[in-house]
């Protein structure tokens, strides 16, 4: 893991977008198309304002979420909502959105089509994850139902519901996200700083973040 800690967090937000636009742009230079995934949450939204407007070919960009919180688009709790209005917009309005929801009531109504749509875009070219202070990273949460098939199994995609979730999950698998061409993890605050230097010492059943950190690059400024 290399840790960048960067004087504040507007500078880590324009600097983090303008690598992640550099990394996309060298994928497309060797490549049709790049697979770009993100995360959802409160902390990846200034990136996704600079990202937005980075002058590259986002027509043969493919933008999908580490993990979705089960609720329509009408909800603020919307991983897709969030990257319709501030990533899917402006010159990157041009790239397609691999859906990780459908409006159906559980996410097993909807898993082997979503991963069956996933499957087509790995390895993914370049990963942004976040972390919450608990130490879950994409949807992969301490004490979540299927947490060690999250972490050990073969599966793409997996329905995850844990403790701290207020609503059903569903979340790429660390089989999908260490598989990253590129890795990039985004956190705020010295709270997610303490928990992170944690996780580096725990097993991923106990700090989750713990399984995706080998080979990362975490970017991290003080709120
Ligand atoms: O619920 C989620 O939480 C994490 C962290 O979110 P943040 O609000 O603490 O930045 C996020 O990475 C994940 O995609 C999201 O679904």
């Amino acid at each position: 893991m290399e840790f960048i800690e960067y004087p504040d967090v507007e500078m880590m937000m324009i600097d983090l977008a303008n690598k992640i636009a550099g990394e996309l742009k060298t994928c497309l230079l060797e490549h049709d198309w790049a697979s770009f995934a993100v995360p959802g949450g409160t902390t990846p939204g200034p990136i996704f304002d600079v990202l937005c407007a980075a002058d590259l070919d986002w027509s043969r960009v493919h933008v999908m979420l580490t993990d979705e919180r089960w609720v329509p688009e009408s909800s603020e709790r919307s991983n897709t909502r969030l990257i319709r209005e501030r990533l899917l917009t402006g010159r990157a309005a041009a790239a397609t959105l691999v859906p990780l929801y459908r409006d159906v009531p559980e996410p097993e109504d909807a898993l082997a089509d979503l991963e069956a749509g996933l499957a087509k875009e790995l390895p993914i070219s370049v990963m942004l994850l976040g972390m919450g202070a608990d130490m879950h990273t994409a949807s992969l949460f301490p004490g979540a139902d299927r947490l060690e098939e999250g972490l050990t199994g073969d599966a793409l995609l997996l329905p995850m519901r844990a403790p701290g979730a207020p609503e059903p999950r569903v979340t790429m698998t660390a089989k999908v996200l260490k598989g990253a061409m590129s890795r990039h993890i985004v956190i705020t605050g010295d709270e997610k700083r303490a928990a992170l230097e944690s996780a580096r010492g725990m097993a991923p059943e106990q700090a989750p973040v713990a399984a995706v950190l080998a080979g990362t690059m975490v970017h991290w400024a003080r709120d």
